[in-house]
């Protein structure tokens, strides 16, 4: 069973008289153990894609099934429950909570399922060179540490797939490194069903260690 599957996602913004044709038709079958890297210009539709995988935000057409519950055309709440239950998300930007310090930002979504783990936390912190940085809040933080830290989040509570948008911007040769090590131990550990990822990227470095690459040309894949 796959752990993620998208059939035919469409997404429509309306700007003043203009229509933006965001996402045209996008399926994507996500399999156990797989790492999959998401390219296309600035512009292309992936962060969309990602906002839509997630349940941060409905598509106009098309269904998103995480680990076998449905995701789409539900309300927030049912949303929310699914992807905590399933999903890491790591966002553009930053999902860090302002008045959370490091360590419970990291650790937020496990307390919130019942099991909040300190040490896992602790050890991505450490693995990601932040284990100096676990009581600073986000605002003390360079925009690359807050990448990290909110890939941590993203990864802390062990869902079966994470869903990272532009995980290595912002940092130094070697500290992507880091950054793909920790996304390829996830994707290889062990889970109920498996675990994989999709990940946004401009990085061909990233692209290069993915199992499969697909690129977003005008809400479309380009090989399609
Ligand atoms: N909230 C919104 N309202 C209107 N248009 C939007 C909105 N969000 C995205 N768009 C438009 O949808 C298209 C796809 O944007 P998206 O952010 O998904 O691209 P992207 O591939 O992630 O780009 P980048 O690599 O720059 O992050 C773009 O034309 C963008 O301007």
């Amino acid at each position: 069973m796959s752990i993620l599957e998208a059939v035919d996602l469409y997404r429509f913004y309306h700007v003043a008289d203009e229509e933006v044709r965001a996402l045209r038709g996008v399926s994507l079958d996500l399999a156990p153990g797989e790492l999959v890297a998401l390219l296309g210009a600035s512009g292309s539709g992936k962060s969309t894609l990602l906002s839509c995988l997630a349940g941060l935000d409905d598509p106009d057409g098309g269904a998103v099934t995480v680990a076998g519950e449905r995701l789409t055309r539900r309300p927030e709440a049912q949303r929310a429950g699914v992807r905590a239950r399933h999903l890491g998300v790591m966002l553009q930007g930053g999902n860090l909570l302002a008045h959370l310090n490091v360590l419970d930002n990291v650790t937020l979504t496990g307390q919130l399922l019942g099991q909040p783990d300190e040490a896992r936390a602790l050890d991505l912190l450490g693995q990601l060179g932040l284990d100096h940085r676990r009581h600073a809040f986000p605002a003390q933080l360079s925009g690359g540490e807050v990448a990290r830290v909110s890939l941590a989040a993203a990864l802390a509570h062990r869902p079966a797939a994470l869903l990272a948008d532009e995980p290595t911007a912002e940092v130094d040769a070697a500290t992507e490194e880091r950054v793909i090590g920790v996304i390829e131990a996830f994707v290889r550990g062990e889970g109920r069903g498996g675990r994989g990822a999709v990940i946004a990227t401009h990085s061909p470095r990233l692209a290069a260690r993915a199992g499969r690459v697909l690129r977003l040309k005008d809400g479309r894949w380009q090989d399609a």
